[in-house]
């Protein structure tokens, strides 16, 4: 049996999906795949990220190849994709999930702690710019663009000395380069983040019946948790919120932050629930937020984006 599925062209995702097309293989010897890059609107477009209201856009599009079966399943990273698919598309599948972490990339090394007074640290997520400028406000954040090979690049440039990106997308791609692992109670990370989610057609039983061998229950289970949160507290905003759910045992604990936009303000809320009914934990973690004055949190945010971003 021979699959077809849809990827974006950027490395990334060419390297996610030749790992799970190597996964699928161990599991289900006798199938075959061949892998359709479509290139999306966002690929082509130069704003930095977090300005584009829309979030998944690459995303939908290869969604859309799945739900006209110009493909047979998509594998996307998880944290981009987003909370409502197509309603005859289907999350089939989360593979064992990555770390989490964000890392610290500089050309030598250079810790987040060490670098210099007046350095210039490029992101595009202003989780991560706020989360840079609460540790070192002596450090300049400057919104950077392009994949994950481009901005790495551009360190060793003039326009910036060091770069936050996730760990997961390094190590997925193999890149060799000098990082520091940046813990997760300083570096909240994007609900979803260091996962894949393999998307496929509600209807389409066989192809899901295959994704599933591969499947990992615990970063399923964690998953929920996070974008049952992202769901409360990010309805059409994408206001900075790290949300990271760990299973042990029979539970999930789940760890969210919510900053203000500059940086100076952060609400922390920790549910630990059953295992099993991890929607309910993110709903519990986003009515407390919500309580704490998340709303309050978020106003404002898209004007003081631009700002940022004509820095
Ligand atoms: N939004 C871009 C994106 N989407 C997935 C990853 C890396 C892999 C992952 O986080 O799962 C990245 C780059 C980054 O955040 O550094």
């Amino acid at each position: 049996m021979k699959y077809v599925v849809g990827a974006r062209g950027s490395q990334l995702s060419v390297a996610q999906t030749n790992w799970v097309i190597a996964e699928l293989k161990k599991t289900n010897p006798d199938t075959e795949y061949e892998i359709k890059t479509i290139t999306t609107k966002g690929d082509t477009d130069s704003r930095p990220l977090f300005t584009i209201d829309q979030k998944g856009i690459f995303e939908k599009e290869i969604d859309r190849a799945v739900a006209q079966k110009e493909v047979d399943f998509a594998v996307h990273s998880l944290k981009d994709v987003p909370s409502e698919l197509d309603e005859n598309l289907i999350l089939a599948c989360i593979p064992k999930r990555e770390v989490v972490n964000d890392v610290f990339i500089s050309p030598d090394g250079t810790t987040l702690d060490s670098i210099k007074s007046g350095a210039v640290i490029g992101t595009s997520s202003l989780r991560r710019a706020v989360q840079v400028s609460r540790k070192r406000s002596d450090v300049t954040v400057k919104p950077i663009r392009g994949n994950i090979e481009t901005r790495i690049k551009k360190i060793s440039g003039e326009s910036y000395d060091a770069i936050v990106l996730a760990k997961a997308g390094i190590s997925r791609l193999g890149i060799d380069v000098k990082y520091t692992e940046l813990s997760t109670d300083e570096f909240s990370p994007s609900p979803g983040q260091g996962a894949i989610a393999i998307v496929a057609r509600a209807d389409d039983s066989k192809t899901i019946q295959m994704l599933k061998t591969i499947e990992d229950s615990d970063s399923r289970l964690e998953i929920e948790a996070e974008r049952a949160l992202s769901d409360y507290v990010d309805s059409g905003c994408r206001f900075p919120v790290g949300a990271y759910a760990k299973s042990s045992g029979d539970k999930i604990t789940l760890i969210v932050t919510a900053f203000s936009v500059d940086g100076k303000k952060a609400l922390h809320v920790t549910k630990t629930g059953d295992k099993n009914n991890p929607k309910s934990i993110g709903h519990s973690a986003g009515e407390e937020l919500r309580k704490k004055g998340v709303n309050d949190l978020a106003l404002n945010w898209r004007e003081k984006v631009e700002e940022w971003n004509k820095t």
